[in-house]
Protein backbone atom coordinates (compact mmCIF):
# COMPACT_ATOMS: atom_id res chain seq x y z
CA UNK A 1 0.00 0.00 0.00
CA UNK A 2 1.24 3.15 -1.25
CA UNK A 3 2.09 6.15 1.84
CA UNK A 4 2.22 8.72 -0.47
CA UNK A 5 0.27 11.80 0.06
CA UNK A 6 -3.13 12.39 -1.45
CA UNK A 7 -3.45 15.78 -3.48
CA UNK A 8 -6.36 17.32 -5.21
CA UNK A 9 -5.92 19.63 -8.27
CA UNK A 10 -8.97 20.97 -8.85
CA UNK A 11 -7.83 21.82 -12.50
CA UNK A 12 -5.79 21.34 -15.28
CA UNK A 13 -2.31 23.28 -14.29
CA UNK A 14 0.77 23.65 -16.09
CA UNK A 15 2.87 20.79 -16.25
CA UNK A 16 5.54 22.45 -13.82
CA UNK A 17 3.62 21.96 -10.35
CA UNK A 18 2.81 18.60 -11.52
CA UNK A 19 6.59 17.54 -12.20
CA UNK A 20 7.38 18.82 -8.23
CA UNK A 21 4.45 16.98 -6.56
CA UNK A 22 4.50 13.78 -9.05
CA UNK A 23 7.46 12.12 -7.28
CA UNK A 24 5.99 12.72 -3.98
CA UNK A 25 2.43 12.29 -3.89
CA UNK A 26 -0.75 10.57 -5.04
CA UNK A 27 -2.09 13.17 -7.32
CA UNK A 28 -5.42 13.01 -8.85
CA UNK A 29 -7.00 15.88 -11.14
CA UNK A 30 -10.27 17.97 -11.98
CA UNK A 31 -9.50 17.41 -16.03
CA UNK A 32 -10.63 20.18 -17.42
CA UNK A 33 -10.01 23.74 -18.00
CA UNK A 34 -12.87 24.41 -16.87
CA UNK A 35 -14.00 25.11 -12.78
CA UNK A 36 -15.38 22.01 -10.76
CA UNK A 37 -18.56 22.03 -10.13
CA UNK A 38 -19.27 22.62 -6.04
CA UNK A 39 -20.62 18.92 -6.03
CA UNK A 40 -17.82 17.42 -7.98
CA UNK A 41 -14.99 19.06 -5.29
CA UNK A 42 -17.47 18.19 -2.48
CA UNK A 43 -17.14 14.58 -3.63
CA UNK A 44 -13.42 14.46 -4.49
CA UNK A 45 -11.78 15.87 -1.98
CA UNK A 46 -12.25 12.94 0.41
CA UNK A 47 -9.57 11.60 2.77
CA UNK A 48 -7.15 14.13 1.12
CA UNK A 49 -3.67 15.62 2.67
CA UNK A 50 -3.64 18.49 0.20
CA UNK A 51 -5.62 20.53 -1.76
CA UNK A 52 -4.01 22.31 -4.96
CA UNK A 53 -6.97 25.10 -5.51
CA UNK A 54 -8.07 27.76 -7.88
CA UNK A 55 -9.25 31.27 -6.80
CA UNK A 56 -12.70 30.42 -8.65
CA UNK A 57 -13.39 27.56 -6.06
CA UNK A 58 -15.39 28.05 -2.72
CA UNK A 59 -13.18 26.61 -0.54
CA UNK A 60 -15.88 26.64 2.16
CA UNK A 61 -16.50 25.11 5.54
CA UNK A 62 -18.25 22.21 3.66
CA UNK A 63 -15.47 21.21 1.77
CA UNK A 64 -13.05 21.44 4.37
CA UNK A 65 -15.53 19.22 6.16
CA UNK A 66 -15.33 16.80 3.36
CA UNK A 67 -11.91 16.28 2.87
CA UNK A 68 -11.77 15.66 6.36
CA UNK A 69 -9.51 15.33 9.59
CA UNK A 70 -6.51 14.40 7.14
CA UNK A 71 -6.13 17.84 5.16
CA UNK A 72 -2.51 19.81 6.52
CA UNK A 73 -3.02 22.19 3.21
CA UNK A 74 -4.44 24.03 0.86
CA UNK A 75 -2.27 25.81 -1.83
CA UNK A 76 -4.18 28.35 -4.00
CA UNK A 77 -2.68 28.78 -7.64
CA UNK A 78 -3.68 32.74 -7.03
CA UNK A 79 -2.21 35.87 -4.98
CA UNK A 80 -6.14 35.83 -3.59
CA UNK A 81 -7.31 33.88 -1.40
CA UNK A 82 -10.10 35.39 -0.19
CA UNK A 83 -12.26 32.00 -1.63
CA UNK A 84 -10.75 30.13 1.47
CA UNK A 85 -12.81 29.88 4.77
CA UNK A 86 -9.41 31.27 6.81
CA UNK A 87 -11.12 31.44 10.18
CA UNK A 88 -11.88 27.60 9.26
CA UNK A 89 -8.68 26.09 8.50
CA UNK A 90 -7.17 28.56 11.33
CA UNK A 91 -9.52 26.69 13.65
CA UNK A 92 -7.94 23.24 12.31
CA UNK A 93 -4.58 23.71 11.75
CA UNK A 94 -4.61 23.45 7.99
CA UNK A 95 -2.48 25.84 6.29
CA UNK A 96 -3.51 28.05 3.54
CA UNK A 97 -0.71 29.29 1.41
CA UNK A 98 -0.94 31.71 -1.83
CA UNK A 99 1.27 32.48 -4.98
CA UNK A 100 2.66 35.92 -3.71
CA UNK A 101 5.61 37.28 -6.08
CA UNK A 102 5.49 35.02 -9.19
CA UNK A 103 2.82 37.18 -10.91
CA UNK A 104 3.39 40.74 -9.92
CA UNK A 105 5.39 41.88 -13.57
CA UNK A 106 2.48 40.33 -15.37
CA UNK A 107 -0.44 42.11 -13.25
CA UNK A 108 1.68 45.21 -13.23
CA UNK A 109 2.14 44.95 -16.99
CA UNK A 110 -1.46 44.54 -17.63
CA UNK A 111 -2.53 47.16 -15.42
CA UNK A 112 -0.26 49.72 -17.32
CA UNK A 113 -1.49 48.50 -20.38
CA UNK A 114 -5.01 48.78 -19.66
CA UNK A 115 -4.41 52.34 -18.07
CA UNK A 116 -3.03 53.19 -22.09
CA UNK A 117 -5.57 51.39 -23.51
CA UNK A 118 -8.54 53.35 -21.71
CA UNK A 119 -6.79 56.47 -21.62
CA UNK A 120 -6.05 56.58 -25.11
CA UNK A 121 -9.02 55.71 -26.19
CA UNK A 122 -7.48 52.43 -28.36
CA UNK A 123 -10.31 50.16 -28.52
CA UNK A 124 -12.84 52.42 -29.61
CA UNK A 125 -9.95 53.54 -32.67
CA UNK A 126 -9.70 49.46 -33.18
CA UNK A 127 -13.67 49.25 -33.34
CA UNK A 128 -13.94 52.62 -36.12
CA UNK A 129 -11.73 50.88 -38.28
CA UNK A 130 -12.95 47.77 -38.28
CA UNK A 131 -16.83 49.65 -38.82
CA UNK A 132 -15.16 51.37 -41.78
CA UNK A 133 -15.53 54.75 -39.66
CA UNK A 134 -11.89 55.99 -40.27
CA UNK A 135 -12.31 58.49 -42.46
CA UNK A 136 -9.81 61.50 -43.29
CA UNK A 137 -7.62 62.25 -40.79
CA UNK A 138 -9.96 65.13 -38.02
CA UNK A 139 -8.36 66.81 -35.42
CA UNK A 140 -11.14 66.75 -32.88
CA UNK A 141 -12.05 62.64 -33.16
CA UNK A 142 -10.80 60.29 -30.37
CA UNK A 143 -8.99 62.23 -28.01
CA UNK A 144 -7.82 61.00 -24.83
CA UNK A 145 -5.67 62.09 -21.95
CA UNK A 146 -2.02 61.86 -21.61
CA UNK A 147 -0.19 60.59 -18.27
CA UNK A 148 2.42 63.25 -18.65
CA UNK A 149 2.24 65.67 -15.51
CA UNK A 150 -0.91 64.02 -14.46
CA UNK A 151 -1.36 62.82 -10.68
CA UNK A 152 -1.75 58.80 -10.73
CA UNK A 153 -3.33 57.43 -7.46
CA UNK A 154 -2.99 53.54 -6.37
CA UNK A 155 -5.16 51.94 -3.85
CA UNK A 156 -2.75 49.29 -2.40
CA UNK A 157 0.77 49.76 -2.83
CA UNK A 158 1.54 46.06 -2.54
CA UNK A 159 4.25 44.32 -4.50
CA UNK A 160 1.59 45.11 -7.47
CA UNK A 161 0.74 48.76 -7.01
CA UNK A 162 4.59 49.31 -6.22
CA UNK A 163 5.15 47.57 -9.85
CA UNK A 164 2.72 49.72 -11.46
CA UNK A 165 4.38 52.58 -9.61
CA UNK A 166 7.35 52.01 -10.76
CA UNK A 167 6.34 51.49 -14.42
CA UNK A 168 4.42 54.81 -15.02
CA UNK A 169 7.56 57.00 -13.29
CA UNK A 170 8.87 57.34 -16.50
CA UNK A 171 5.94 58.38 -18.39
CA UNK A 172 6.76 61.42 -16.75
CA UNK A 173 3.91 61.78 -14.05
CA UNK A 174 3.68 64.78 -12.00
CA UNK A 175 2.83 63.25 -8.79
CA UNK A 176 2.10 59.24 -7.19
CA UNK A 177 -0.21 58.81 -4.33
CA UNK A 178 -1.73 56.08 -2.52
CA UNK A 179 -3.34 54.74 -0.26
CA UNK A 180 -3.28 51.57 1.75
CA UNK A 181 -3.74 49.90 5.54
CA UNK A 182 -0.35 51.21 6.35
CA UNK A 183 2.23 53.67 5.04
CA UNK A 184 5.00 51.41 3.29
CA UNK A 185 8.27 52.23 3.77
CA UNK A 186 9.68 51.96 -0.25
CA UNK A 187 6.89 53.86 -1.18
CA UNK A 188 9.98 56.99 -0.96
CA UNK A 189 11.70 54.89 -3.77
CA UNK A 190 9.09 55.85 -6.06
CA UNK A 191 8.22 59.03 -4.53
CA UNK A 192 4.82 57.65 -3.56
CA UNK A 193 2.64 59.94 -0.98
CA UNK A 194 0.92 58.46 1.47
CA UNK A 195 -2.72 59.96 1.48
CA UNK A 196 -6.31 59.45 3.23
CA UNK A 197 -9.04 57.53 0.81
CA UNK A 198 -10.67 60.31 0.08
CA UNK A 199 -8.32 62.66 -0.88
CA UNK A 200 -6.54 59.70 -2.94
CA UNK A 201 -10.04 60.18 -5.25
CA UNK A 202 -10.16 63.93 -4.69
CA UNK A 203 -6.58 64.50 -6.26
CA UNK A 204 -6.22 61.66 -8.81
CA UNK A 205 -6.20 61.66 -12.16
CA UNK A 206 -6.02 57.98 -12.79
CA UNK A 207 -6.37 55.90 -10.35
CA UNK A 208 -5.29 51.76 -10.14
CA UNK A 209 -6.85 49.93 -7.73
CA UNK A 210 -4.22 47.33 -7.09
CA UNK A 211 -5.47 46.01 -3.26
CA UNK A 212 -7.21 42.73 -2.36
CA UNK A 213 -10.70 42.24 -1.17
CA UNK A 214 -11.26 42.16 2.29
CA UNK A 215 -14.23 43.96 4.72
CA UNK A 216 -12.34 48.03 4.19
CA UNK A 217 -12.19 47.13 0.91
CA UNK A 218 -15.74 45.92 -0.59
CA UNK A 219 -17.34 48.67 -2.77
CA UNK A 220 -14.47 51.26 -1.51
CA UNK A 221 -15.51 52.61 -4.87
CA UNK A 222 -19.00 53.87 -4.79
CA UNK A 223 -21.46 56.48 -5.19
CA UNK A 224 -19.60 58.82 -2.53
CA UNK A 225 -16.13 58.07 -4.21
CA UNK A 226 -17.82 58.50 -7.40
CA UNK A 227 -18.48 61.71 -6.94
CA UNK A 228 -15.41 62.87 -5.10
CA UNK A 229 -13.70 62.50 -8.26
CA UNK A 230 -12.38 64.82 -11.20
CA UNK A 231 -14.95 64.85 -13.69
CA UNK A 232 -11.73 63.85 -16.37
CA UNK A 233 -10.40 60.69 -13.96
CA UNK A 234 -9.95 57.78 -15.26
CA UNK A 235 -10.57 54.43 -12.93
CA UNK A 236 -8.22 51.01 -13.59
CA UNK A 237 -9.19 47.73 -11.56
CA UNK A 238 -6.76 45.12 -11.81
CA UNK A 239 -7.23 43.81 -7.79
CA UNK A 240 -10.82 42.57 -6.83
CA UNK A 241 -14.08 43.44 -8.87
CA UNK A 242 -15.69 43.52 -5.18
CA UNK A 243 -13.87 46.92 -4.52
CA UNK A 244 -16.00 48.24 -6.82
CA UNK A 245 -20.03 48.85 -6.85
CA UNK A 246 -20.49 48.12 -10.57
CA UNK A 247 -23.61 50.12 -10.80
CA UNK A 248 -22.58 53.19 -9.60
CA UNK A 249 -19.36 52.73 -11.80
CA UNK A 250 -22.07 52.65 -14.42
CA UNK A 251 -23.97 55.58 -13.24
CA UNK A 252 -20.75 57.50 -13.14
CA UNK A 253 -19.68 56.90 -16.28
CA UNK A 254 -23.35 57.28 -18.00
CA UNK A 255 -23.59 60.47 -15.94
CA UNK A 256 -19.91 61.74 -16.83
CA UNK A 257 -19.23 61.73 -13.05
CA UNK A 258 -15.91 60.69 -13.95
CA UNK A 259 -14.76 59.97 -17.83
CA UNK A 260 -13.88 56.14 -18.30
CA UNK A 261 -13.13 53.04 -16.71
CA UNK A 262 -10.15 49.72 -17.59
CA UNK A 263 -11.59 46.72 -15.48
CA UNK A 264 -9.82 43.36 -15.32
CA UNK A 265 -11.47 42.06 -12.63
CA UNK A 266 -15.81 42.52 -12.27
CA UNK A 267 -18.50 41.16 -9.30
CA UNK A 268 -19.63 38.90 -10.35
CA UNK A 269 -16.93 36.89 -13.12
CA UNK A 270 -17.89 36.57 -15.23
CA UNK A 271 -19.57 39.65 -16.30
CA UNK A 272 -22.43 38.85 -18.51
CA UNK A 273 -21.82 39.93 -21.82
CA UNK A 274 -25.38 41.73 -21.32
CA UNK A 275 -23.81 43.92 -18.15
CA UNK A 276 -24.71 47.57 -19.16
CA UNK A 277 -20.61 47.93 -18.25
CA UNK A 278 -20.01 46.26 -21.18
CA UNK A 279 -21.92 47.98 -23.95
CA UNK A 280 -20.60 51.52 -23.26
CA UNK A 281 -18.15 53.53 -25.03
CA UNK A 282 -15.97 54.29 -21.84
CA UNK A 283 -15.73 51.28 -20.16
CA UNK A 284 -13.16 48.46 -21.00
CA UNK A 285 -13.85 45.15 -19.54
CA UNK A 286 -11.04 42.75 -19.50
CA UNK A 287 -11.86 38.80 -18.61
CA UNK A 288 -9.57 38.38 -15.64
CA UNK A 289 -6.61 38.64 -17.69
CA UNK A 290 -3.71 39.98 -15.10
CA UNK A 291 -1.59 36.83 -14.59
CA UNK A 292 -2.06 35.38 -18.18
CA UNK A 293 1.27 35.07 -19.43
CA UNK A 294 3.50 31.95 -19.33
CA UNK A 295 5.96 32.79 -17.20
CA UNK A 296 3.69 33.60 -14.55
CA UNK A 297 1.13 30.88 -15.10
CA UNK A 298 4.47 27.92 -14.72
CA UNK A 299 5.56 29.86 -11.65
CA UNK A 300 2.08 30.07 -9.84
CA UNK A 301 1.97 26.37 -10.22
CA UNK A 302 5.44 25.86 -9.65
CA UNK A 303 4.65 27.77 -6.40
CA UNK A 304 1.65 26.14 -5.24
CA UNK A 305 3.02 22.66 -5.83
CA UNK A 306 6.10 23.97 -3.67
CA UNK A 307 4.28 25.26 -0.90
CA UNK A 308 1.89 22.15 -0.72
CA UNK A 309 5.35 19.99 -0.53
CA UNK A 310 6.99 22.25 2.47
CA UNK A 311 4.00 21.65 4.88
CA UNK A 312 4.59 17.84 3.95
CA UNK A 313 7.73 18.46 4.86
CA UNK A 314 7.36 20.19 7.91
CA UNK A 315 8.96 23.85 6.41
CA UNK A 316 7.43 27.12 5.78
CA UNK A 317 5.48 27.58 2.56
CA UNK A 318 6.55 30.96 0.54
CA UNK A 319 3.05 32.16 0.67
CA UNK A 320 1.64 31.08 4.10
CA UNK A 321 -1.18 33.69 4.34
CA UNK A 322 -2.90 31.77 7.56
O1 LIG B 1 -3.54 35.49 -8.54
C1 LIG B 1 -4.63 36.08 -8.43
O2 LIG B 1 -5.14 36.34 -7.33
C2 LIG B 1 -5.35 36.45 -9.64
O3 LIG B 1 -6.24 37.24 -9.59
C3 LIG B 1 -4.93 35.83 -10.93
O4 LIG B 1 -4.50 36.82 -11.79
Amino acid sequence: MSSARKVYVTRLVPQTGIDILKPECDLSFWESDEAIPQDELLKNVKGIDGLFCMLTDNINKDVIDAAGPNLKVIATMSVGYEHIDLVECKKRGIVVANTPNVSTDSVAELTVSLLLLTSRRLLEGVRAVKNGEWGLWKPMWLLGTELTQRTVGILGLGRIGYGVARRLRPFGVRKIIYHDVVCVSYASDIGADFVSFDELVKQSDFICICCNLTAQTRHKFNKDAFKMMKKSAILINSGRGGVVNHDDLHEALVNGEITAAGIDVTEPEPLPASHPLVSIPNCIVLPHMGSNTWESRNSMSSTAAKNILAVFHKEKPMGEVN
